[in-house]
């Protein structure tokens, strides 16, 4: 029996977030997701998706000849084959992302990954899903992001990342306004207004193409 994953769709956009923002990707989004952030712009990839084998899902990612391939969800770590998924993309020598809620163990994730860690907020309703243990594990390739709702979550977020020295241990800490929560330019403000070490990020693709799956 071949590896195989459950899959909600393959798109090439340009990258709406990270510190890749801006650059032509390769979306692979896998379905399913145990935690339900409160807002979730990606609650379509819960359910449904389609069963394929691996090799199938690496020659579709090959056929847009991508520099960058970002694997997302849903939560790709609920998934196991979601392992050899990410080192065969490195093998095939794409720059690999990998967007992960933080609720799961990061360990097992090929280095050359890129590994984006949500560190949920209160206001996403799933901070007690944490695991604190991912935090010792990042490093200058990874990336540490939360998702912003209110004035609480930025004082909540702050306090994380002088706590754990978060600036020293991954390459970005990105501070994200969740849309439709907050106004970006509030979160923009309190991060001039303080200093922070942190690098704002909007979602380009909501700006471009609105809410719309599969950009
Ligand atoms: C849809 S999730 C999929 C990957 C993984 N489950 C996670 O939460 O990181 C991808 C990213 O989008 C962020 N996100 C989801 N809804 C958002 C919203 N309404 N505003 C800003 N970011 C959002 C998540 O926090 C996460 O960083
Ligand atoms: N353009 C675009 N960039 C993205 N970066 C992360 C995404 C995600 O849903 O994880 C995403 C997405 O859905 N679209
Ligand atoms: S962990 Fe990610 S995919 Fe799951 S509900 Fe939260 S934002 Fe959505
Ligand atoms: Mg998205």
């Amino acid at each position: 029996m071949q590896d195989t994953l459950r899959i909600t769709e393959v798109f090439y956009s340009l990258q709406g977030e990270t510190r890749t923002a801006g650059l032509p990707t390769v979306f692979v989004r896998l379905t399913g997701c145990p935690l339900r952030c409160q807002y979730c712009d990606s609650a379509y990839a819960f359910t449904g998706g389609t069963i394929r084998p691996l090799d199938d899902i690496l020659e579709q990612v090959a056929g847009f000849r991508p520099r960058y391939v970002c694997v997302t969800g849903g939560e790709p770590l609920a998934q196991p084959n979601a392992i050899p998924l990410l080192k065969q993309l490195c093998d095939a020598g794409y720059e690999v992302s990998l967007e992960t809620s933080g609720a799961l163990d990061i360990s097992a994730v090929d280095p050359r990954v890129s590994r984006v860690v949500d560190l949920k907020t209160p206001g996403s309703k799933e901070a007690h899903r944490n695991r604190y243990e991912n935090i010792e594990l990042l490093t200058p390739n990874d990336q540490v992001k939360f998702v912003i709702c209110s004035r609480e979550d930025y004082d909540w977020a702050v306090s994380k990342l002088i706590q754990y020295g978060l600036d020293t241990r991954a390459g970005e800490v990105l501070f994200s306004p969740s849309h439709h929560d907050l106004n970006a330019r509030d979160l923009a403000d309190w991060v001039v207004a303080d200093n922070l070490p942190v690098r704002l990020q909007l979602q380009l693709h909501k700006y471009l193409w609105n809410d719309e799956p599969g950009r």
